[in-house]
């Protein structure tokens, strides 16, 4: 992976998106396409961000029962893009056929995408996993769980805060990727996020990728914002 910076494009249209990647002219960037710009856009906006020399992540955070998200990885396999992911929670048996379902689709002469699991979102807190999901453990040992079953199905890597990198990483291997959002530059908004650190703790905290969207993309020059994330995160 060239890129360990990844920019999540949170906006409602391609014009809108493309009206930020302009800032960028030139530059092959790792971008995060979600559910909001691809519901709008659809793969051919997609098509456009791989033709224009970017590397995707494709955040759908499918869950659902096996047989479907089978059928729905075979056709985002298709899109070629470079990351895919589910939710943990859908189980070993829904993550197996994930992996299957990308397996299968992945077009002759291109490689197949990672493959990671959202283990718990970075805007749940510790609290509110216990009270709303009655899970009656720590937020490390929830994540931690999700992460060796998403181990055991094949999977890549998972979706976690950087609070939880390190122990996944000692608990899996190194070349596990553990992609963490909820990154936010020293004394920036938290916004809807509740398990925030910044770029360069990320690092120290041994998360594997780093993913920001406001910071970057709400900032006057987001440019420079990137250069800074950059910066921290090689530091
Ligand atoms: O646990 C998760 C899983 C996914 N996300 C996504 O990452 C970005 C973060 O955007 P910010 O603007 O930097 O908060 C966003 O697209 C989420 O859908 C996450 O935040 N946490």
């Amino acid at each position: 992976m060239e890129n360990e910076v990844i920019i999540a494009l949170d906006f409602p249209n391609a014009s809108e998106a493309n009206d930020f990647l302009r800032h960028f002219h030139g530059q092959s960037l790792y971008v995060k396409v979600g559910m909001e710009l691809y519901y709008q856009e659809g793969a051919a906006f997609i098509q456009q961000l791989k033709n224009n020399g970017h590397q995707v992540f494709l955040d759908l955070k499918l869950h659902d029962i096996p047989n479907t998200v089978y059928r729905a990885m075979k056709v985002l396999a298709g899109l070629s893009v470079d990351m895919v992911n589910v939710h943990a929670a859908g189980g070993t048996d829904m993550m197996k056929a994930a992996r299957s379902g990308l397996e299968e689709g992945t077009l002759a002469g291109q490689t197949r995408p990672a493959l990671i699991a959202v283990t718990q979102l970075t805007s749940t807190s510790e609290e509110q996993m216990q009270r709303e999901q009655l899970i009656k453990r720590s937020m490390e040992e929830s994540v931690l769980h999700y992460a060796r079953l998403a181990k055991k199905s094949g999977l890549d890597g998972v979706v976690c805060s950087a609070f939880e990198a390190a122990s996944i990483e000692k608990a899996t291997d190194t070349s596990f990727l553990r992609v963490t959002p909820g990154i936010r530059l020293d004394g920036g908004k938290s916004d809807d996020q509740k398990r925030i650190v910044t770029p360069s703790n990320a690092r120290a905290m041994k998360s594997s990728m780093i993913v920001i969207g406001r910071p970057i993309t709400g900032a006057a020059d987001p440019a420079a914002a990137y250069q800074k994330v950059v910066t921290e995160w090689e530091r």
